[in-house]
């Protein structure tokens, strides 16, 4: 996987995933597997992040990992250090752009407008992050959007939930939908990594 675009094909569920505790992550990424899903999301929202990416990328190499929550320029160098596979952002800057280009990695800029998503398509990218979808208009936003901006295949994330997912997924830029729904936080807790495996089979049957 070297592009935006084939990244989008992975899966029809990105799994976003926050972890507490880098314990977690190879158990988390082997029941995501197990379900069928073999790509995640590990946002560099708390500390353990970049070890869990670290421990992925090590020790389950048949999931594709990379970092979500790409805010800093330095977030993008770190991750890449970290041996993340590709990069996620809510939202750009000039500055995380030219970082997430120089790491040479496939990634997925945040965008919730079409200006937003001009800039970006500027840039030479045609995959993006829609997000937050739900707050930003939903499934309609991105129909309205595909006239305009036929060129643009995008990943919405942000409120979306195993029944609004296919509505998202009909669209013809829509690759995947991205959600934190498949590692709910008290699953994590209980170390119930039968019930992420469960939701990874119920998301990785969701048709696109
Ligand atoms: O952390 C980031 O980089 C984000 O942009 C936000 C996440 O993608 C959403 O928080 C996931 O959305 P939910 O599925 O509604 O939980």
């Amino acid at each position: 996987m070297t592009t935006g675009s084939e990244l989008l094909e992975l899966s029809p569920v990105l799994p976003v995933v926050v972890l507490d505790d880098a314990e977690h992550a190879v158990p988390v990424a082997r029941a995501l597997h197990a379900g069928g899903i073999g790509v995640v999301e590990l946002t560099l929202r708390t500390p353990a992040a970049l070890e869990s990416i670290r421990r992925v990328a090590a020790e389950v190499p048949e999931v594709v990992v990379g970092a979500g929550t790409v805010t800093r320029p330095e977030h993008a160098r770190q991750a890449a250090g970290a041996g993340a596979r590709f990069l996620v952002t809510p939202g750009v800057t000039d500055a995380v752009l030219d970082a997430a280009f120089d790491t040479g990695l496939p990634f997925l800029p945040g965008a919730a407008t079409v200006s937003e998503a001009m800039r970006l398509a500027e840039r030479g990218l045609d995959a993006l992050k829609f997000f937050p979808a739900e707050a930003s208009g939903g499934a309609a936003a991105l129909r309205a959007i595909a006239g305009p901006l036929p060129g643009l295949r995008f990943c919405p994330t942000g409120g979306i939930t195993p029944a609004s997912a296919p509505e998202y997924l009909r669209l013809a830029n829509v690759g995947c939908v991205g959600g934190s729904w498949l590692t709910p936080k008290d699953a994590l807790a209980a170390r119930d990594f039968g019930r992420v495996e469960t939701l990874a089979k119920e998301a990785a049957a969701l048709e696109r």
